[in-house]
């Protein structure tokens, strides 16, 4: 193609493809001086080499980059540069510093998604809004450094947080399929997350607590309660805040829960495919689809961007059931989420920061990339193993996790900011930083009631005559004597109270009444 591009277009060169022929020497020195406030990129090669120009051609769609190509004939020159091989990549940045591009192998793939991944560079779109105004946006996101090649807890845990506290709040009861799909999601989750004792904890006393309930229906606010571990039970403790690291993006609306959900997600279905043994016993054991299943049944149920649930099932129901293994379930999922990347490139949704490329990109995982007659390849045993890495606990590090007992951090949200459902993407993403949940957990206190307490308090909750109804009152829940009763509670105080008054009041006047008829006849013994 690019042959017949260069020797049949003469005179007739498409206005949108940029020259392909290569600079001399003077024009890329020229290039050293100008500022046009965006990347430059000059591929060396050599002049058989197509490399240079494949790499101009994939930028094409960008922005805020421009590729050139420039051939190794002047040694010298070469030399001033630093360039000892060809093909390589010399880039001048938009601040006017220049250096050698670093890539693990000198392949057109390398080249083109190094330069991608660039910060500011995205797909051009034609959707794009202006940018907004610096004074007008005055919200001020604190950015915390990370390592790309690492897992933060602090993104799992905010999910979980997220996802426990402000997603399923959305649902005022839960029954039926809802209520079975969130009894699986729970088990899996505390099977296979590789979180911290605290937090494993309490998704294992949840994941009891669902799986014994008697009911077919449950008000959201005994979850809550149980999550807020509003018992006080030590040891038990989920952030209740978010705190994005991995996932942070370069505005408020960007990433965050989405993309903490996929880790989590990836991370499931690393932990059943090399623990499977976690799941003996739950009836998921023998599926190698039971994780990715369950995954399904909660993106469907539950997950706010209905829209993206609606891809993400045409996306099941076309290959889910071709996953035999829980190798492939993996790979599966992996190959899923790269399809969504691929599809929302450019989107509005997309951080620039972060742009959707196919992930692991080259530099993160040299050996997951061939080149296979000069198209990019996955080498998918090599992927299979680097997800198993990537995904470990091994892999997942503290590093800004919530100080277990600390529940000051973070900035609150209003209670009206996260209880909304109706939102449209990528609106339905906006509200998830920092934000708070419905009613704060306590301290962590010294008492060390036993969870059955909790499953006693709250299955006798479950089955007040009021039953589900009682969600109101229940949401409605407020410390009461520093001690977490809520109004629920304390109604059902007032009616027991109510109720042994008038009982002792009923008594008192049975046996006046006895009495008094005892009296008249001692004092009538004849009759
Ligand atoms: C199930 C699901 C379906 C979605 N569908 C839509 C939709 O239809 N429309 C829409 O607008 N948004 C959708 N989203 C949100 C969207 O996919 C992104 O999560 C969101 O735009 C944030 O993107 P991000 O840049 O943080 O990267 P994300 O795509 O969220 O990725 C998060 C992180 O996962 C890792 N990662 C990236 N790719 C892979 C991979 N292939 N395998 C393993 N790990 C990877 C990277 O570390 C990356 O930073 C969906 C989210 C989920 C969880």
């Amino acid at each position: 193609m690019i042959d017949f591009l260069q020797n049949h277009t003469e005179g007739t060169w498409p206005p949108a493809c940029p020259p392909l022929d290569p600079l001399q020497p003077s024009d890329v020195l020229s290039l050293f001086d100008s500022r046009g406030g965006y990347y430059v990129a000059v591929v060396f090669e050599s002049s058989g080499s197509y490399v240079g120009r494949e790499v101009i051609l994939d930028l094409i769609p960008y922005e805020n980059v421009v590729v050139s190509r420039a051939l190794d004939g002047d040694t010298a020159f070469l030399e001033t540069l630093g360039i000892s091989s060809v093909p390589s990549c010399y880039l001048i940045y938009p601040n006017g510093s220049r250096g050698l591009v670093n890539v693990a192998k000198p392949l057109r793939s390398f080249f083109s998604s190094y330069l991608k991944s660039l910060p500011d560079v995205r797909k051009k779109s034609h959707f794009l809004p202006e940018k907004p105004n610096r004074a007008e946006n005055s919200e001020v996101v604190v950015w915390r450094e990370f390592d790309r090649a690492k897992l933060y807890m602090a993104d799992l845990e905010s999910c979980l947080h997220y996802l426990l506290r402000v997603e399923l709040a959305a649902h005022r009861s839960l029954a039926g399929t809802q209520l079975k799909t969130l009894r699986d999601f729970v088990t899996v989750v505390s099977k296979l997350f590789p979180g911290r004792p605290p937090v494993r904890k309490l998704l294992e006393m949840l994941q009891e607590w669902l799986a014994s309930l008697p009911l077919d229906r449950i008000p959201y606010s005994a979850v809550l309660d149980l999550v807020n571990n509003e018992m006080r039970i030590s040891g038990i403790f989920l952030t209740n805040h978010v705190k994005w690291v991995g996932c942070q993006g370069s505005r408020p609306e960007l990433r965050g829960y989405p993309c903490s959900l996929w880790k989590l997600f990836h991370t499931l279905t690393v932990q059943a495919s090399t623990h499977p043994e976690a799941l003996v016993g739950t009836g998921f054991e023998d599926d190698p689809q039971a994780v990715l299943q369950t995954l399904r049944r909660y993106i469907q149920t539950f997950f706010g961007c209905k829209e993206c649930g609606e891809h993400f099932e045409a996306m099941a129901k076309e290959s889910m059931d071709s996953v035999k293994t829980l190798d492939q379930a993996v790979l599966w999922l992996w190959s899923r989420h790269n399809a969504v990347n691929s599809r929302l490139a450019g989107h509005l949704s997309e951080d620039p920061k972060f742009p959707k490329v196919p992930w692991p990109t080259p530099d993160l995982c040299p050996a997951c990339h061939e080149e296979i007659k000069g198209l990019d390849s996955w080498n998918e045993g090599q992927v299979l193993v680097f997800l198993k890495q990537y995904y470990s606990s091994s892999n997942l590090i503290d590093t800004y996790s919530a100080d277990q007992g600390d529940s000051s951090e973070g900035r609150a949200l209003g209670r009206g900011e996260v209880e909304g459902q109706a939102l449209t993407p990528p609106e339905k993403f906006r509200r998830d930083q920092d934000a708070k949940s419905l009613r704060p957990p306590g301290m962590l206190g010294p008492r060390a009631d036993l969870p059955q307490d909790v499953q006693h308090r709250l299955d006798l909750r479950l089955q007040s005559p009021r039953g589900p109804g009682a969600l109101q009152e229940a949401e409605a829940a407020a410390p009461f004597l520093g001690v977490g009763f809520s109004s629920l509670d304390m109604s059902l105080c007032v009616l027991l109270y109510v109720a042994s008054s008038l009982f002792l009041m009923v008594m008192y006047f049975f046996f006046r009444v006895r009495s008094k008829r005892w009296k008249v006849r001692l004092h009538h013994p004849a009759v």
